[in-house]
């Protein structure tokens, strides 16, 4: 490993150019060139469908495929020769998981807004629905609990989960354990742009799906955007991207711990980023050295090293200003390491899930606390929520009118469509009131 190139820097003294700097997120891969390759593999799996697939996934994951659908007698086989405990790992995540979704389950509504008017807000769940699992870098069957718990308990019809192959060409056992607890039963080991345009147009072996979810890297995240760009594409989530974490820590923080928090998610990928904001200078410093001892253990020291490289670590005057910085940077993850943590929770909402506490780990809501891991990033906490289980489900509308309601009504409507001439539209209610 090379060595860390993370510096602690006052905010008071960097200019507005460098703050603004500081809070950028890494560039992501040349987005043009990222852009121009996702259209044209998007192109080519439209026109030649599971060939192109089959070709992209001996380019891109694993050179000898030769067949896409994963079979029962595989799944079979992982679940039963998957080692106890990582099992019991998955139980238990899938049970909490579960519970903190099971409470999300929305309920019909019906409300009289006026004599003689009823409207209605229902739920149904999509029908169809892939799931994307990450597998470029790292397995990541938390991933398939994240998006296969919500979409078993909101009742979709049909779920498809798509990963790419690993190095001998299979999927991980703990990924297939995983989709066989949420119920899943058709999966296909393909990943990256191919896999998503596969999902939302449909190929020979893969039936197209109403919406795409899951987290993904540059590639997977704009073939995501590009599909629900097009009438004839497909729904997706929100745009999850390379991880992200800040942290808010002031002089009660154990600074090991909060070493531990940005590392967990810096050894994710070299695009991911770090960041802590603190009004103790002392903290920072030790964070750093902590930072150092800690990184060069890792398995993946190299990884989360490059990471580092477009982390931070701030400080600033005080507290208050350490929120207003967490409030423009929007992270993914935002932790509070401060003393009454819970205090601050009514001026930070702009985070895709929030830690409080010493003893919360942004790691327990990756695995195992019950939370979903699925996250806007780049910012897009601002705007987009974390992924729920309303996600899997269409909204609609209905209403029930009788005479008695139409006649109350008539007038405002009859007149409201005359201001914008549109006759036909009052026609439709006068035509019922001359009836009687
Ligand atoms: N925000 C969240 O909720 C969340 C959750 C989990 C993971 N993540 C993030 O998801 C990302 C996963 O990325 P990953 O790369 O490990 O796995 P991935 O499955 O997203 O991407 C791998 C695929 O990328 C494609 N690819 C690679 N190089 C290519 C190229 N040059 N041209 C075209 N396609 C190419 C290949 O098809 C390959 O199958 C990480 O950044 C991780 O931080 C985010
Ligand atoms: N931290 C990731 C979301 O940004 C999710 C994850 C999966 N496995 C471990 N972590
Ligand atoms: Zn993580």
């Amino acid at each position: 490993m090379q060595g860390l190139n993370i510096k602690v820097e006052r905010w008071a003294d960097l200019s507005a150019d460098e703050k603004e700097q500081r809070l950028s997120r890494p560039r992501q891969a040349t987005a043009t060139n990222t852009q121009q390759t996702v259209q044209k593999i998007i192109a080519d799996i439209r026109d030649n469908g599971d060939s192109a697939l089959l070709n992209y996934t001996r380019q891109f994951d694993y050179p000898e495929a030769t067949s896409l659908r994963v079979s029962q007698q595989r799944i079979e086989q992982a679940v039963n020769r998957l080692d106890k405990k990582v099992a019991e790992a998955i139980d238990t995540a899938y049970g909490t998981i579960r519970r903190f979704h099971q409470a999300q389950v929305p309920e019909n509504l019906a409300v009289k807004t006026i004599k003689g008017v009823q409207c209605e807000l229902r739920y149904a769940p999509l029908d169809a629905v892939g799931l994307y699992i990450p597998g470029g870098s790292a397995t990541l069957p938390s991933t398939a609990l994240m998006l296969g718990v919500p979409a078993q308990l909101a009742g979709c019809q049909r779920v498809v989960l798509v990963s790419p192959p690993d190095k001998s060409g299979d999927l991980p056992d703990a990924l297939l354990y995983a989709a066989n607890r949420c119920g899943i039963t058709e999966i296909y080991t393909c990943g990256g742009a191919q896999a998503v345009a596969a999902l939302a147009y449909g190929t020979e072996s893969i039936a197209p799906v109403d919406k795409v979810f899951g987290p993904g890297n540059s590639f997977v995240t704009e073939a995501k955007q590009q599909v629900s760009n097009d009438a004839s594409g497909c729904a997706i989530d929100l745009p999850a991207g390379p991880s992200e974490l800040l942290v808010i820590g002031d002089d009660t923080a154990n600074p090991a711990y909060i070493a531990a928090d940005l590392l967990s998610q810096a050894e994710h990928g070299p695009d991911s980023q770090v960041i802590l904001v603190t009004p103790s200078s002392t903290l920072a410093d030790r964070v750093k050295q902590a930072l150092i001892e800690q990184c060069q253990q890792l398995q993946r020291a190299d990884i989360a090293a490059q990471a580092l490289a477009e982390s931070r670590l701030l400080v600033v005057e005080t507290i208050d200003e350490a929120i207003t910085i967490s409030e423009q940077y929007a992270p993914e993850h935002l932790s509070i390491q401060t003393d009454n943590a819970r205090s601050l929770l009514p001026k930070l909402t702009r985070a895709g899930s929030v830690f409080v506490g010493h003893y919360t780990p942004e790691s327990g809501g990756d695995y195992a606390t019950g939370t979903n891991h699925v996250l806007p990033t780049y910012g897009y906490a601002r705007n987009y929520s974390s992924l729920g289980l309303l996600d899997f489900y269409r909204r609609y509308t209905v209403q029930e009118v009788s005479y008695e309601g139409l006649a109350t009504l008539s007038e405002a409507i009859t007149t409201l469509a005359n201001v914008e001439g549109l006759d036909a539209h009052a026609k439709a209610v006068t035509i019922r009131m001359e009836d009687q």
